[in-house]
């Protein structure tokens, strides 16, 4: 089939969007919670209503807003009235809305993924009310990705500021979520199994979306109520890795860590209520919605895959363009769908742009295209990569996509996406050329999906 540029253009974001539609946490929070007579089902766990007195709900993370509306919708207004439904969930300020039952708090500002004293206060407020529930309560908790950075509860001896400069250090040098997560667990009273710990209910139960690749349940979110898997000795292995010990800064995070591994070398795991976990949506659904898209739109030879090893965005980029120009000569697939999170080294904060892991890689994607075929760079080929949840990075776009239309324009106005490249500024790159996927918050998060459509380049007639 013949595709023209225009066509291509419009058929890589429909895709994506089919994608990021398919795991709208209203609908899966909704699917998940059931009232058949006097049977609760959440999850694959079910509970006796008339032996619950109160629900509580508790939780945080970037799809905190929409996971709130598909609980009150699943329950019913009756059964909000009669269990005296309650809770507090921290979302980032741009996703707070007033509900009737359950209180949306703005754990940190919008664009801002890091714990702020906002959300150390929630998450106190939490931990409180855990501790105020009795065995004839029930406790949901809504967890989804972003929610480490939305409830930070310091343990004793380290500061705020300590988890703020330690999590922002490791993520700017590369480390991936599992990293990132080990340490955090460590440092915290509510994750890794804290928040469980914590709660004075009969039962807990969580209803997860998941934004790690093979759904992880210890480290999404840092776990809050899973069973924490890794030790301090490990999370100082991960500060090991990155060089943390040798700057000084760091030396009592350090201090900190080494005492928790010589004198609690194991994570103590003992809950008093009934816990279990459910996964109600990941990257895989979206990515399985997007590629459902693609055949829609006729896109004959579809691959989709999941990859739970991602290494940088520039390489994830430059591999994802050498694919697309290989399909482009072949009959095989002609569209091509991956879902993934790929990490960034960042450069000097004195020299660094604006911009996000998506964007940065459709930039490695494009300046790999046009060192491969000049001028006539993505003739056939549109590339988008954007993060489900509608943040990439510090910034206020979802991610970027590129086109020949875009290499036009890019020639001509004397963009060079190498200078871009190198100072991780891909969103200056981008925003002239209008190549911003710009979603808003999509109160939903299962990390980031990538679509490449090709048209075929037509056979030479011989002569
Ligand atoms: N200027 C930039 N250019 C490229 N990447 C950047 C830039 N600034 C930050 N990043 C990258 O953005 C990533 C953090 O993005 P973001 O805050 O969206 O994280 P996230 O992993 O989606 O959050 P969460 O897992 O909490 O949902 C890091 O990999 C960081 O290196
Ligand atoms: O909040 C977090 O820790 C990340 O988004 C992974 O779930």
């Amino acid at each position: 089939m013949k595709r023209s540029p225009k066509q291509l253009a419009e058929d890589v974001q429909a895709i994506w969007k089919a994608g990021v539609d398919a795991v709208k946490s209203d609908d899966l929070v909704y699917d998940a919670v059931e009232v058949v007579e006097d049977t609760l089902f959440v999850g694959e766990s079910q509970f006796n209503l008339s032996a619950i007195k109160r629900i509580f709900v508790i939780g945080g993370g970037k799809a905190g807003a929409g996971m709130a509306i598909g609980l009150q919708k699943a329950l019913g207004e009756k059964l909000l009235n009669e269990k005296h439904v309650q809770g507090i969930l921290s979302v980032p300020a741009d996703c707070v809305q007033e509900f009737s039952h359950i209180q949306l708090k703005a754990g940190r500002p919008a664009g801002q993924n890091s714990p702020t004293a906002e959300g150390v206060e929630i998450s106190r407020q939490i931990l409180r009310m855990c501790e105020s529930m009795t065995v004839h309560d029930l406790c949901i908790c809504l967890l989804s990705g972003g929610g480490s950075a939305l409830l930070p509860s310091p343990i004793d001896g380290i500061s705020l500021s300590e988890k703020q400069e330690i999590t922002k250090f490791l993520s700017g040098n590369g480390a991936n979520i599992e990293q990132l997560n080990t340490v955090r667990k460590q440092l915290s009273r509510i994750k890794g199994h804290g928040l469980a710990m914590h709660c004075k209910a009969g039962n807990l139960v969580s209803l997860i979306i998941s934004d790690v690749l093979g759904d992880p349940l210890d480290v999404i979110a840092s776990g809050p109520t899973v069973p924490n898997t890794t030790t301090a000795a490990d999370a100082l292995e991960v500060l090991k890795k990155f060089g943390v010990p040798q700057i000084e800064k760091f030396a009592n995070v350090v201090r900190v860590l080494e005492e928790q591994a010589k004198h609690h070398p194991r994570n103590d795991s003992r809950t008093s209520c009934g816990v279990s976990n459910w996964i109600i949506g990941n990257n895989a659904v979206a990515v399985d919605a997007a590629g459902i898209e693609a055949e829609k739109r006729g896109y004959s030879h579809v691959m989709h895959c999941v990859t739970n090893m991602e290494g940088e965005a520039e390489q994830v980029g430059q591999h994802l363009m050498r694919m697309a120009m290989k399909m482009q000569n072949e009959t095989g697939p002609d569209c091509l769908i991956t879902g993934g999170e790929p990490v960034v080294k960042l450069v000097d904060p004195s020299q660094r742009g604006f911009g996000g892991r998506n964007q940065q890689l459709v930039l490695a994607a494009t300046l790999e295209a046009r060192q491969q075929r000049g001028d006539g760079a993505l003739d056939g080929i549109a590339i988008l990569s954007g993060g489900t949840d509608g943040e990439d990075g510090p910034t206020d776009a979802a991610g970027a996509w590129m086109d020949a239309e875009a290499i036009a324009e890019m020639m001509s106005s004397g963009l060079k996406p190498e200078d871009y490249l190198l100072k991780n500024d891909a969103y200056h790159f981008f925003a002239p050329l209008r190549r911003l996927v710009m979603t808003g918050p999509t109160h939903t998060n299962v990390c980031d999906v990538r679509v490449v459509v090709v048209d075929r380049v037509q056979p030479q007639p011989e002569k």
